[in-house]
């Protein structure tokens, strides 16, 4: 393992802090050729405004507990943690001193895949949720924007092996993205880490 300087993005109302080598290039390359096989990967169905669309990604949920994780108009219900998913969220839980319970898991099998603007605010997250966020594979921009101030957004290349940390206010005041981009890219996965009671 790395882990190398974090950068704190200063975000207003929000705690974001950037650790762009947390896994080494090894631990990454190896941890994402071997996620692509051992995550239960399902396109799931979502219903917006009436109408159910494919969602525009593959997504698992995994939990150390039986608790769903219901957002928008989906319910996950766990699988449980094992192989290098389980070793993932020991190298962060170690770093940060912090234990998760669960890990909501997305890949973006290419630039057409996205996810879209969403602050993660479930009721079942608490107040101000800590979310680790894992990126392996390629290269993704991930977008911010304030909710009420208008003149604060900003934007990050989350890389392979990185970590992108958030808690304090951050759902509250802000949302985020993984726009679609035209560019010709490979696979990424992401692991957002998770306490749900
Ligand atoms: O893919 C990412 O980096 C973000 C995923 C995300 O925002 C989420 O699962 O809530
Ligand atoms: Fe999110």
């Amino acid at each position: 393992m790395l882990f190398e300087n974090p950068i704190n993005l200063n975000l207003k109302d929000a705690d974001v802090v950037y650790y762009p080598n947390f896994f080494s290039r090894d631990i990454a390359d190896s941890f994402f050729a071997s996620l692509l096989n051992q995550i239960n990967w399902k396109q799931d169905k979502i219903t917006v405004y009436g109408k159910t669309h494919l969602q525009p990604r593959l997504t698992a949920f995994y939990a150390n507990n039986s608790s769903a994780y219901k957002y928008s108009t989906i319910i996950m219900h766990p699988n449980a943690f094992s192989g290098d998913l389980l070793k993932t969220k020991n190298a962060i839980e170690t770093r940060l001193n912090i234990n998760f319970t669960s890990c909501l898991a997305n890949l973006y099998r290419d630039g057409l895949d996205s996810n879209g603007w969403h602050a993660d605010d479930e009721k079942e997250l608490g107040k101000n949720p800590i979310i680790a966020s894992v990126s392996f594979g390629a290269e993704r921009l991930f977008h911010f924007k304030h909710k009420l101030d208008k003149t604060q957004k900003t934007k990050l290349i989350l890389q392979h092996g990185s970590l992108l940390l958030m808690q304090g206010g951050t759902q509250t005041y802000w949302q985020h993205q993984i726009p679609k981009t035209r560019k010709t890219i490979g696979k990424r996965i992401n692991l957002t880490f998770r306490i749900i009671a």
